[in-house]
């Protein structure tokens, strides 16, 4: 299948409760997108909006279909609506094994899509076909929820926080899955959560829901680098980018990445293939910044970068915009963060446009 470019979902909803209001306007196009957010924020309720769970005005259009435009008076109800709908508990009916469970959805099927047998196997559930819902764990009960919305044969996929209840082995392990599906089926997906450490692993794109609105949209990087974003964040603070694993040295167990920032030492699983694509993710707690390259240093990763902007961070404290020299703008996910102290701000003397070596203590592989 091919991917299509551009968007795919448009939305301006208006969505009014006792004490709370939704107003978000957004876009998005095919492929994973984080619905990311404070508690409350009114990342769920977005969510139930556009799947036409609660009663919104505004304009909404799906894959060009209009599923809602309340000055023309439409507003499809929700089993009109060709949504793949996960929730954080699976909802299966008990009284149905597994294969019924998904003859559910399949009956429902809204459209063109994925057959039985290869979402099935895609899901990973033939063996447990037989099986009564009862009895399967976590981490099986949601694989039967994804499938059953795939089997829907759904324009969007909308996952509300599928995996907050599962232990962490079991997330690592769906989560690659429930990502590669949206790709896969040349879906829209949008995942709420309201954890970073995920939103960093699943996103391509963000909408940062803040208060009702978001806050901020677009690829991941350039969200979670903008400056309200980091200050939202404060100690949590950091950037993240994909980077292709180049090389691996088996004697040090160490590989080389070429990332937006420059070639990085990590630590990566030795199975995994040259030239895959790794995704980083990099603390400004993490960064210090030195003026000239030492000779010798316990530190791997060292990079030449230049500094773009200082921003007050908390007291006493800077945060340091890096990029690399003569390179890509901020927007494009080549930049780095470093939290230091404003003594060392005016030790170094730091200001835009200087060169500086980044030296970066840890790097973390998010997926
Ligand atoms: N059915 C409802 N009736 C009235 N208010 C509601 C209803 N559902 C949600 N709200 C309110 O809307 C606001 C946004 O809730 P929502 O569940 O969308 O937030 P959220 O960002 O998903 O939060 P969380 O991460 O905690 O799930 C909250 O103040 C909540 O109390």
């Amino acid at each position: 299948m091919s991917v299509r470019d551009g968007a795919i979902v448009t939305a301006h909803l208006s969505i009014r409760r006792d004490g709370f209001r939704l107003d978000a306007d957004f876009e998005v196009p095919v492929g994973a997108t984080v619905v990311f957010g404070a508690s409350g924020a009114g990342k769920s309720t977005l969510l139930r909006g556009v799947a036409g769970l609660a009663p919104a005005e505004g304009r909404l259009v799906v894959d060009g279909e209009p599923w809602l435009d309340s000055r023309r008076g439409l507003d499809l109800p929700a089993h009109r609506r060709a949504t793949g709908f996960v929730f954080q508990s699976a909802n299966l009916l008990p009284h149905l094994d597994v294969a019924g469970n998904l003859r559910f959805g399949a009956k429902r099927a809204a459209g063109p899509g994925p057959d039985w047998d290869e979402v099935v196997q895609g899901v990973g559930l033939t063996s447990l076909l037989d099986r009564g819902v009862g009895g399967l764990s976590g981490g099986e009960r949601q694989r039967v929820a994804l499938a059953r919305a795939l089997l829907r044969r759904p324009r969007i996929l909308l996952f509300d926080e599928p995996l907050s209840a599962l232990d962490e082995p079991t997330r690592r392990d769906l989560m690659p899955l429930l990502v590669g599906l949206a790709r896969r089926y040349d879906l829209p997906l949008l995942y709420v959560t309201h954890q970073l450490d995920e939103a960093m692993r699943i996103g391509e794109r963000m909408l940062w829901v803040d208060g009702g609105r978001v806050r901020e949209a677009g690829p991941l990087a350039t969200v979670t680098a903008s400056p309200d974003f980091v200050r939202w964040r404060g100690d949590d603070a950091g950037v993240v980018a994909d980077a292709r694993l180049c090389e691996h040295d088996r004697d040090d167990h160490l590989s080389r990445v070429e990332s937006p920032w420059g070639d990085l030492w990590v630590r990566v699983d030795p199975s995994r293939p040259l030239h895959s694509t790794l995704r980083l993710r990099i603390q400004a707690r993490d960064v210090s910044l030195a003026l000239a390259e030492e000779s010798r240093s316990t530190l791997l990763n060292q990079l030449p970068l230049v500094v773009s902007a200082l921003e007050p961070g908390e007291p006493g404290e800077v945060l340091v915009r890096l990029a690399r020299p003569g390179g890509s703008a901020p927007d494009a996910g080549g930049v780095l963060l470093a939290r230091v102290t404003s003594r060392s701000v005016r030790a170094l003397d730091l200001r835009e446009g200087l060169p500086v070596l980044a030296r970066v203590k840890a790097v973390a592989v998010v997926a």
